[in-house]
């Protein structure tokens, strides 16, 4: 507890340990417990929110970020590739600069799993996020059914964010997920959100847009932002990039 109010975050701050900055009257609060942290690029680290124990989670954490990053380069590439595009043009369009932020969640035993989410359904503001999870409880919405996205040892999911789903211009889709909370058994996970430069414009790359494949969405800047106005209201973000 010493720990947690230490490094504790006020409404306003994005970064720290507590829940979201406060959200708008009538929405829903999550199950969970959360740090926030941005990682990457370096130089944005602040150390003031990132706990002193235990001791080996700063090391770890900077390791964890090196690695991520290496996968994320990775995954764009296979990802450029896999649509026959240049293998760098994602990475072009979230820069050299392009953020990682940690979320750790831990949702602790909930009585009433019925009643409470674990974290309430919405679409990731991020190009895309890396998840890390030690338990089932996360779901994706597919046709309308909730779908639990299995829990593979050793694996990590790649979720597509938002700015993905503007880039490939519609065809990879950013989900909407949610966690169940869960009497029995509490969860943790770590997701990372690798989102474009904030002051890049992005958009449709051009091998994806033809006369069978109209362009559906526009060029945007600064989406991250105008995504989180919307998640406060527990509203989606998509349609202001929408053609
Ligand atoms: O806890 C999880 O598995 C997902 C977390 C998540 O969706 C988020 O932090 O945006
Ligand atoms: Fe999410």
């Amino acid at each position: 507890m010493e720990e947690k109010k230490k490094i504790a975050k006020t409404v306003v701050d994005f970064e720290g340990y507590g829940a979201d900055p406060v959200p708008e009257e009538g929405q829903s609060l999550d199950w969970s417990d959360r740090l926030f942290l941005d990682v990457y690029p370096e130089d944005l680290r602040k150390f003031k929110f990132w706990p002193e124990n235990p001791k080996p989670f700063r090391n770890v954490l900077e390791e964890y970020t090196e690695k991520i990053k290496k996968i994320t380069e990775l995954t764009s590439k296979a990802m450029a590739r896999s649509l026959n595009l240049e293998e760098n043009c994602f990475l072009n369009q979230f820069g050299e600069r392009g953020p990682l932020q940690a979320r750790f969640n831990y949702y602790s035993l909930c009585q009433r799993p019925d009643r409470v989410l674990g974290l309430k359904p919405h679409a990731d503001g991020s190009g895309y996020t890396i998840i890390y999870q030690d338990e089932l409880g996360l779901q994706v919405l597919k046709d309308d059914k909730w779908l639990t996205v299995p829990n593979l040892s050793q694996a990590l999911l790649v979720l597509m964010g938002d700015q993905m789903e503007i880039m490939t211009n519609g065809i990879f889709k950013s989900p909407v997920h949610r966690v169940l909370s869960n009497a029995e058994k509490d969860r943790i996970s770590v997701a990372v959100f690798y989102t474009p430069e904030g002051g890049r414009e992005i958009g449709p790359e051009d091998g994806l847009v033809s006369e069978e494949k109209p362009q559906i969405f526009k060029k945007v800047k600064g989406y991250a932002d105008i995504h989180f106005e919307y998640y406060q209201r527990g509203m989606r973000a998509l349609h202001i990039a929408q053609v």
